[in-house]
């Protein structure tokens, strides 16, 4: 489904990405994970579009989208989500939810901002639709009305996804879901992200601090260190690797072998 090769990102002489290949296949959760300043908001600025790489392609679908803006990538099934949260105070989760039927949240909002969002027609089709498809299947029913900054951390993040999944994308862009979650919400946030893939068939692509979720709710993970791919397969692969361990704890060849 998504097919990011050989890409090289440097920032004056910084080498944020060096040769860096990762493929999400289809209805998988694929997790690129790393130590700090490894690379993972890089690459998921390169693979939206946000940053232009000095070499490398990203394959969509078997379309090279690596020239494309991100609004062009969007409207081709590209939705990602932001670290941080990203949601208009003032408005009601259904309405947050229903921005993201503008695709690009930035252009969306500018559109909409400027009269030339849609017509009361399309809007109470869109309405409906959201309503049965995503509000349901996110469980967000009971809060659907509230004002989302009078809701928990949890239930914010979640409404991004919400929003995300509005357009039915190809593959959905996670950056950072659970971070700042309690336990709870977490454990939350993985049921949700696998009901994505299990019942919306929609390919994941996920970067993650948070080793526990990464782990368990992954079927494939890559991992960068200083920029660069050091490992990748299954979970149980990827945490029995010698230097996917050396890199989280930073200790010598010797701990290494002992630890694995
Ligand atoms: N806009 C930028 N300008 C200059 N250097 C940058 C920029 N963005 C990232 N870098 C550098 O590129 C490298 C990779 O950073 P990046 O943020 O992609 O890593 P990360 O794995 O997402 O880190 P973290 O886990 O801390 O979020 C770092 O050395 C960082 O300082």
């Amino acid at each position: 489904m998504l097919r990011v090769e050989n890409v090289q990102l440097s920032f004056g002489g910084v080498h944020a990405l060096s040769g860096v290949s990762v493929h999400a296949k289809k209805g998988e959760i694929t997790s690129v994970i790393g130590p700090n300043g490894a690379g993972k908001t890089s690459l998921f600025n390169v693979i939206s579009g946000f940053y232009k790489p000095q070499s490398g392609t990203v394959m969509l679908d078997g379309e090279d989208v690596s020239s494309l803006k991100p609004h062009a990538r969007a409207y081709r099934g590209m939705s990602r989500t932001f670290q941080n949260i990203a949601l208009f105070h003032g408005m009601t989760v259904l309405d947050n939810i229903k921005l993201g039927a503008h695709t690009n949240l930035r252009s969306g909002v500018l559109s909409a901002g400027f009269g030339l969002s849609l017509t009361r027609r399309e809007e109470d089709e869109l309405d409906q639709r959201v309503r049965r498809d995503v509000v349901e299947a996110l469980e967000l029913d009971t809060v659907q009305n509230h004002y989302v900054e009078d809701l928990a951390y949890g239930l914010q993040k979640r409404i991004e996804l919400a929003r995300a999944l509005v357009m039915k994308p190809k593959i959905l862009l996670l950056d950072e879901p659970v971070a700042g979650m309690n336990r709870e919400e977490k454990q939350e946030m993985g049921r949700f992200v696998r009901g994505v893939r299990d019942n919306w068939n929609t390919t994941v692509l996920l970067i993650e601090h948070d080793m526990g979720m990464v782990m368990k709710i992954s079927d494939h993970v890559a991992v960068l260190s200083f920029g660069k791919p050091i490992a990748s397969g299954t979970p149980d692969e990827v945490r029995a690797n010698p230097a996917v361990i050396k890199a989280y704890l930073g200790a010598s060849d010797d701990a290494v072998t002992e630890k694995a």
